[in-house]
C-alpha cells in the first residue's frame, strides 16, 4: 500500500454554502431514483418516495452538503422532506436544480425558466437555489415550448439577477453551446459557471475539447456517471464483463488501500472536476467522501488516461453526440 499525503484539491471554483462551508461531492437524485419515482403506481405518484428520502437524509447525515436535482426527475419534494428531516440549516447546504428545455419524447414541463424557477422554490420549500441549471442544449421546436438556448439562458440571468438563484449554469454543453451563452450575457459576471457532464475515464470529453474550454473560460467542469467505468459497460446493448479498466482500477486500488470508487472519484478531483454519485449504502456514501486524504500520483492519472481512451462508452445523450 503506498502512503501519500494529499494536496488540496483547486477547483475552477470552490463554491460554497451561502453560510462558507466548502462543498462536497454531490449527492444525485436521478438516474435510478427518477425511475423508480415514475414507475410508481398512479395513486402513488403524488406521494413521497420514501426509499429516496431516506437516502438524502443519510447522505446528508453522513456528511454530504451538494443536492443535485432537476425538474425532470420530480424529486424536489424528497429533496424539500429530506432537507427537513435532517434539521441541517438551509445556509449550511447546496442545492443545484436544472430546468428542463424538453428532451426528444419528453416535452418541457414549464413554459421557461422563470415559471420553473418560481415552482422550483415553492417545491424544495426554500426561497433560493444555490445552483441553477439549463439540462441540456437540445432545443426542439416540438418539445420545447418555443424556448431557445439563448432566450432560457435569458431567463436564467434573471433569475440570478432577482436574486432566486446564487450561481448559473448548464449541463451537457458543447463548446459552441458555450460561446452562445456567452453571446447573450455580453457580462462574464452572466457567463455560466458550471457545465456538468458525463464524464470517467471511457469519456474524458463529453464533446469536442470541451473540459480544457470550460476550465480556461472559468467553468466548473462537474462530472455525472463518474463510477461508471465500475459496473455499468455495455456495447450496442449488451453488459461487457472484460474491457480495459477492469484490472487497472483494482490494481491502484490496491496499491493506495482505497476502494475502486475511491480511485474513480479521487482522479475526477485531480482532473478539477466535481463528481455528482449517489449511492443509498452507507459504507458507500461514507467511502465516496473519504477522498481528500490521498493522491494518486502523476504516472497513475496518465495511466488511467491512456487506458481509458484506448477504450469508449457513452451512457447519456448518445444520439446528440455521436462522435
Ligand atoms: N445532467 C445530466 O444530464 C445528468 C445528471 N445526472 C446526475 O448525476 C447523479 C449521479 O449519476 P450516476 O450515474 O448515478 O452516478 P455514479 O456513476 O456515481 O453511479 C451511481 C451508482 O453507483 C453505485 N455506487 C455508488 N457507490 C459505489 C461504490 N462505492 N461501489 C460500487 N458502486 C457504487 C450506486 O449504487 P448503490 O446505490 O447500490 O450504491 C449507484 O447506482 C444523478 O443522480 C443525477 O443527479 C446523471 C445523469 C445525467
Ligand atoms: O439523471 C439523469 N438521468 C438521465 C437520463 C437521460 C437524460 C438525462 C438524465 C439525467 O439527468
Amino acid at each position: 500500500m503506498t502512503k501519500s499525503a494529499s494536496k488540496p484539491v483547486e477547483l475552477t471554483h470552490n463554491f460554497t454554502t451561502k453560510s462558507g462551508k466548502p462543498i462536497t461531492l454531490g449527492t444525485g437524485t436521478g438516474t435510478k431514483w427518477q425511475w423508480l419515482k415514475k414507475g410508481r403506481p398512479e395513486e402513488e405518484q403524488n406521494t413521497l418516495t420514501t426509499e429516496l428520502v431516506d437516502s438524502i437524509l443519510l447522505a446528508l447525515e453522513n456528511g454530504y452538503n451538494h443536492i443535485d436535482t432537476a425538474e425532470v426527475y420530480t424529486t424536489h419534494p424528497e429533496v424539500a422532506a429530506a432537507v427537513k428531516k435532517s434539521g441541517i440549516a438551509r445556509e449550511d447546504l447546496f442545492i443545484t436544480t436544472k430546468y428542463t428545455p424538453g428532451f426528444r419524447t419528453f416535452p418541457a414541463i414549464s413554459s421557461g425558466p422563470t415559471e420553473f424557477i418560481d415552482r422550483a422554490l415553492k417545491e424544495l420549500e426554500t426561497d433560493y437555489v444555490d445552483l441553477f441549471l439549463i439540462h441540456s442544449p437540445f432545443f426542439e421546436e416540438k418539445v420545447s415550448r418555443g424556448q431557445t438556448l439563448e432566450s432560457a439562458w435569458a431567463e436564467v440571468i434573471d433569475a440570478k439577477k432577482a436574486g432566486k438563484v446564487r450561481h448559473i449554469g448548464v449541463s451537457n454543453f458543447s463548446k459552441e453551446h458555450l460561446e452562445r451563452t456567452f453571446k447573450v450575457a455580453g457580462n462574464p459576471d452572466f457567463y455560466p459557471k458550471v457545465n456538468q457532464i458525463e464524464f470517467h475515464p471511457y469519456l474524458q470529453n463529453q464533446s469536442p475539447g470541451i473540459i480544457k474550454f470550460a476550465q480556461e473560460n472559468d467553468i466548473l467542469i462537474e462530472a455525472y456517471g463518474p463510477l461508471s467505468t465500475l459496473f455499468r459497460i455495455k456495447q450496442n446493448g449488451v453488459d461487457v464483463e472484460d474491457h480495459p479498466l477492469k484490472e487497472l482500477i483494482p490494481k491502484l486500488a490496491e496499491k493506495y488501500g482505497k476502494t475502486d470508487a475511491q480511485i474513480l472519484l479521487r482522479y475526477t478531483l485531480q482532473k478539477k472536476i466535481l463528481p455528482i454519485t449517489t449511492s443509498s449504502k452507507l459504507d458507500r456514501i461514507r467511502q465516496s467522501l473519504e477522498v481528500y486524504n490521498f493522491e494518486i500520483s502523476d504516472e497513475d492519472v496518465a495511466e488511467i488516461d491512456k487506458t481509458g481512451s484506448s477504450y469508449h462508452f457513452r451512457q447519456f445523450f448518445v444520439e446528440e453526440y455521436d462522435h
